[in-house]
Parts: structure tokens; sequence; C-alpha cells
């Protein structure tokens, strides 16, 4: 008997480009700033649910246009008679340690809804990250070396088992999701009903509980051991935390936990033994700009600095000490964090020096940035509401309400 073409036998599509960079750099800015620690060791997620919960509903809609477009190109290259529906849609990091064998993606008995995966490349192999290269069991191609911008699709069966490698060093970010020919399983309408509970007077963020970025995530019960992932992303670029709140706990109330409390509450950066006017509402709204920097960074360089004041001020004796007490206790096993934070450095990619004046300027894009995201939310909210379906909305409509 002949053999079934390939296409039959192992149905999957590669797609080189498919993501613009200037989109893969933007979801990794959403994840950097957001993620929590994830289901396996070594990995951090982002769902859509927790951007909504966690008061950023707004940066949900970069990922509306791209959402829509894979859907397409999935019911078109696997032939669907029906419409699907998208299961889960999910920024995913891997760093060092981490891998996956064998598997196919709908080998659980609570999964078996999902009947395609796609998986979109925000960063690149050997610049990024080392290792994590993807592998099919059979058929062709037989790996994937993951590149910004480049995306796998194939359906969640037994006929596309595959594994990716461990990660040697860095950090592999992918926009994953999967689609159902399940109704019962639409993910959007999931997404409009928890939309709907939430105010959405601001777009200032509001962080989830401390205990869902504390890595590894065992150490989290007590404490004793391990660091805060968002603390740790602004120790890698050389940013300290200062709470002027922290005096108002007496010494004997200094325990971990209620220090821990202070990321919740207003904070400001220092950088070496200087320390920025600037007043954050928590540990959230500061990770978002400062990711937002790293995003912009090459931008926000040649901009017309005349109109950015830079405020600075020298830390003092006192505001140092409490520096270093935060400081303890987010990091609490700094040596552990220092040997992560080194490991999610690429030696390959080009490391740039944190700059003030810059970083200024950061601070007044990423409120025009949000803003404008959070009145297209407003403008499209309604219209999602009453296809109970998430979609783009043309440019024009934002146009006349804005
Ligand atoms: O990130 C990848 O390349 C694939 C990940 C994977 O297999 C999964 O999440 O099931
Ligand atoms: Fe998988």
């Amino acid at each position: 008997m002949a053999e079934r073409p390939q296409a039959e036998q192992h149905p999957r599509l590669i797609l080189h480009n498919f993501l613009s960079p200037e989109l893969c750099k933007e979801l990794e800015f959403i994840h950097k700033s957001n993620c929590t620690v994830g289901y396996r060791p070594n990995v951090f997620s982002t769902t859509l649910s927790h951007l909504i919960a966690t008061n950023s509903s707004h940066l949900i809609m970069p990922f509306v246009p791209i959402r829509e477009k894979l859907k397409e190109k999935v019911e078109e290259y696997f032939g669907c008679q029906y419409e699907l529906v998208i299961e889960f849609t999910g920024l995913i990091s891997w760093t060092k340690g981490s891998s996956i064998g064998w598997h196919s993606d709908d080998n659980r008995p609570y999964l078996k809804q999902r009947d395609f995966a796609v998986v979109c490349y925000l960063n690149s192999y050997d610049e990024d990250f080392r290792g994590g290269i993807f592998h099919f069991q059979d058929g062709e191609p037989s790996s994937i070396v993951p590149m910004a911008g480049d995306v796998v699709m194939y359906t969640a069966d037994t006929r596309n088992i595959h594994s990716v490698d461990e990660i040697m060093e860095g950090e592999r970010i992918t926009l994953t999701l999967w689609f159902s020919r399940d109704v019962s399983h639409d993910e959007d309408a999931k997404l409009i009903s928890v939309l709907s509970q939430y105010s959405l007077d601001s777009y200032l963020p509001e962080p989830a509980s401390n205990n869902m970025y504390w890595f590894p995530p065992d150490g989290a019960l007590k404490l004793q051991s391990g660091f805060d992932i968002r603390c740790a992303r602004l120790h890698m670029l050389g940013l300290d935390l200062y709470s002027s709140h922290r005096r108002i706990f007496s010494p004997g109330v200094n325990s971990s936990y209620n220090l821990l409390e202070l990321l919740m509450r207003s904070l400001q950066l220092a950088w070496e033994d200087e320390l920025f006017d600037q007043e954050f509402v928590n540990i959230q709204h500061v990770l978002q700009v400062v990711q937002f920097y790293c995003w912009k960074w090459s931008t926000l360089e040649t901009m017309d600095r005349s109109e950015v004041s830079s405020h600075i001020k020298s830390l003092s004796q006192a505001q140092q000490e409490d520096i270093t007490c935060l400081k303890l206790v987010v990091l609490q096993d700094l040596p552990v964090a220092e040997t992560f934070i080194k490991s999610l450095n690429c030696a390959n990619k080009l490391q740039y020096i944190f700059n003030c004046a810059s970083f200024s300027a950061a601070v007044v894009e990423w409120e025009t940035y949000s803003s404008r995201l959070h009145k297209e939310l407003i403008v499209t909210l309604p219209l999602w509401r009453k296809h109970e379906s998430i979609f783009p909305c043309p440019s024009d409509d934002f146009a006349e309400t804005m």
C-alpha cells in the first residue's frame, strides 16, 4: 500500500516572519512586566485572564489582531469546515533547566478539547537563549530552531508528538495558543465575562498576591528561600527599590511578610547612589515602566531630551539602609537570585547601560502608550460583548472617540 502523504500523516505548518519584530518586542515587554511563576519548573507565564485580573486589561489589545490572523491561518491550512474557537492564549517563557519530553498536546483527559496548537517564537535561538530546540518525533521538518517571528502550527494529537530541548541559558519566550472545535471551550466568552467583573476606570496595574511571583514556587510558603521574580528583573538592570513606608514598621514587626507587602504600595527607583523622585503606585507599575524602557530603549535614546527633566537626588545613608533591608527580603537568597539572573542573560546578547534621561522619557511614553490602549479597549468592549467574541476593530472606529 502506498504511503500516505506527509501532510496527512503529520499535519503541520511552519511560517517564517509571520509576526513583525515590533510585535515580538511588544509581547516580550508585556510578559517581562506581568508574568507569574508558571506551571512547570523554571517556566513563567502570562495569561490574558491574569492581565485582566491585575488591572492591565488594556494589555490584551496587542494580542487581538494576531489571535485573529492565526485563527484564520489555522482554519485555512487545516481545511476546517466549521469555525474554530481559541481555547487558550498565553505568553510562556522557559529559563535554564526547563525542557519537555515527547508528548502530544492533547495527552491528558482534561486537554482532549485541544485540536490545534500554535507556537509563535518571540525571540531567537543563540541571540536570546541557547538550547530550547523543538523536535517532531516523526516526519519533516524534524527540528525547528526558534527565531523571532516564526510560527509552528500542528494538530494536537499523536500525529505530532514533539519535545523541546533543555534551555541552557537565557529566556526563551513564546506566544502559545490552542484551538478547539468545541465552542464550550471558547476563551473569548470567558475573557469577556471576566472583563465585565473588573472596573476599567484606570490602567494602573495592581499586583496579584506576592506568592505568585515567588521563585521557586515551593519557597513561597515560608519565603525562607528564593526570590521575587519582579525584583530579580530590576536587580538584573542594576535598579533598586525604595519605599518611604518602611519606617512605619517597628523593628519587631519587620517580618518578611510585612516587608513584602511594601511591594503593593508606592515605591521609588534607585540607581547606584541616586533616587528618582517619580513615585510609582506599586511594584507592577515600576516593572511595567522599566520593561517599557527596555523595549523602547533605542528610540528613547534618540529623543530630544530638552523637554524631559530628569529628577534625581542623592540617596541618604538612611535611604540606602532601607533599600538594603527591602532587598534582603525580596531577594532572600541573593546568591541564588544572582545565579538565576546571570542565567537569564544570554552571553551573545548585547547589554545596555541604564540611562536616567531616557528613563524619564520612558515614564512619559508609558503613560501615552497605556492610555491609548485603554481608550481602544473602552471603545471596543461593547462590540465584543454584543458579538460575544473578541475581534479587531478597524482603527477608524477609534479615531472618532479619541
Ligand atoms: O515552546 C515550544 O516550542 C513548544 C512547547 C510545548 O510543546 C507545549 O507547551 O506543549
Ligand atoms: Fe507541546
